[in-house]
């Protein structure tokens, strides 16, 4: 295999960003108006706040409009469903994407089942997750998981028959990574906190996917050598001398085994975004 072990995320982000751009500036020199993405957040986390700066900047680079909608922490159930019913009205916006986790008062699964599922660019509506689960290509497909397809199918091309190990089972990432996999022709088996022997059924892996929010928790007794591990953990850990970033998998004693894998920053946190734009042109499109 002549590739790099490491995967560089960001440049295959930017290379979407690019083609995405294309597309948009395509409609724009039409007269057509641009599509456009909602960010809400509630509250101040300044973890979230990285995540929502990089979301803006990338629309502004795709021509994407954007907007932001920044709640007060005690903002209460009723208004932030007053916002998403507006914006669901809103014909300048295509993209809805309430930024989690909430706060404990309000009740994400109420909150999330309020945005129209043809708004819904982080597919996390029940409509959307069902249609994913039924292999609709209608479905709005959740961003973070469809970039670790994306990641692992540049190092292996075609994903027919790989065994993929999925380490976590959130609604968010672990679930619908294991979805996607499937509908690649994968075996796919999924691993989680009350799984017995989670190193060992890693090691069956020929795809092993991170994501418990555990830093540095999978290390080289966790992966089969060659395999290729896609880490979507995101961690700030103090050093003593600051903070640093690092994944779910501990990338200097996994990356001499491992035949490929993600860094963090630089792997799957970029194509995150690079699908958000994705799902927000599609969504433009099916309306425009
Ligand atoms: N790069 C990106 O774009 C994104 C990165 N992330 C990052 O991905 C990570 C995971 O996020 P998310 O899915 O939301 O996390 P959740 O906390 O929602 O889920 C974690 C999952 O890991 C499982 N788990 C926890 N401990 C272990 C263990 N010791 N062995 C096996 N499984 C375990 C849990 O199992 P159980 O269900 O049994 O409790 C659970 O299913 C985080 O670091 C997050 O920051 C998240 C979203 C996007
Ligand atoms: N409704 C909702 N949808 C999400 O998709 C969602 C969410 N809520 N809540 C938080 C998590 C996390 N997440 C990330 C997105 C991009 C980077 C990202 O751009 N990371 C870069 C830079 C990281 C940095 O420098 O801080 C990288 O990994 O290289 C990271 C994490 C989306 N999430
Ligand atoms: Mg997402």
């Amino acid at each position: 295999m002549n590739q790099p072990k490491r995967i560089d995320g960001r440049r295959i982000a930017d290379e979407q960003v690019a083609q995405i751009a294309q597309r948009v500036a395509a409609l724009t020199e039409q007269g057509k108006r641009p599509p456009g993405l909602a960010v809400v957040m509630v509250g101040d986390n300044p973890a979230s706040d990285v995540y929502v700066r990089n979301k803006i900047r990338r629309c502004e680079q795709a021509g994407i409009l954007s907007r932001e909608h920044r709640l007060d922490e005690r903002t209460t159930e009723e208004d932030l469903l007053g916002l998403l019913d507006s914006l669901n009205q809103d014909p300048q916006i295509d993209g809805i994407l309430v930024q989690l986790p909430l706060p404990a008062h309000l009740e994400e699964g109420r909150i999330l089942k309020r945005i129209s599922p043809a708004k819904d660019v982080d597919g996390f509506h029940p409509v959307n997750v069902g249609l994913l689960g039924i292999g609709d290509a209608r479905a709005l497909v959740p961003c973070t998981p469809a970039g670790c397809v994306i990641l692992a199918k540049e190092v292996l091309g075609d994903l027919t028959g790989k065994h993929v190990v999925v380490v976590g089972r959130s609604n968010i990432v672990g679930k619908p990574a294991a979805q996607l996999f499937l509908a690649e022709d994968c075996s796919v088996t999924l691993v989680h906190s009350k799984s017995a022997n989670g190193a060992e059924l890693a090691r069956q892996a020929d795809i092993l996917v991170v994501a418990v929010g555990r830093p540095q928790m999978v290390d080289e007794s966790w992966v089969k050598p060659g395999a290729v591990v896609i880490d979507v953990g995101i961690n700030r850990i103090d050093t003593g001398e600051g903070t640093r970033l690092v994944g779910d998998v501990d990338y200097q004693r996994v990356a001499p085994v491992a035949g490929a894998i993600t860094p963090v920053p630089g792997g799957v946190g970029p194509m995150t975004i690079a699908g958000l734009l994705n799902n927000t042109l599609t969504a433009y499109e099916a309306v425009e």
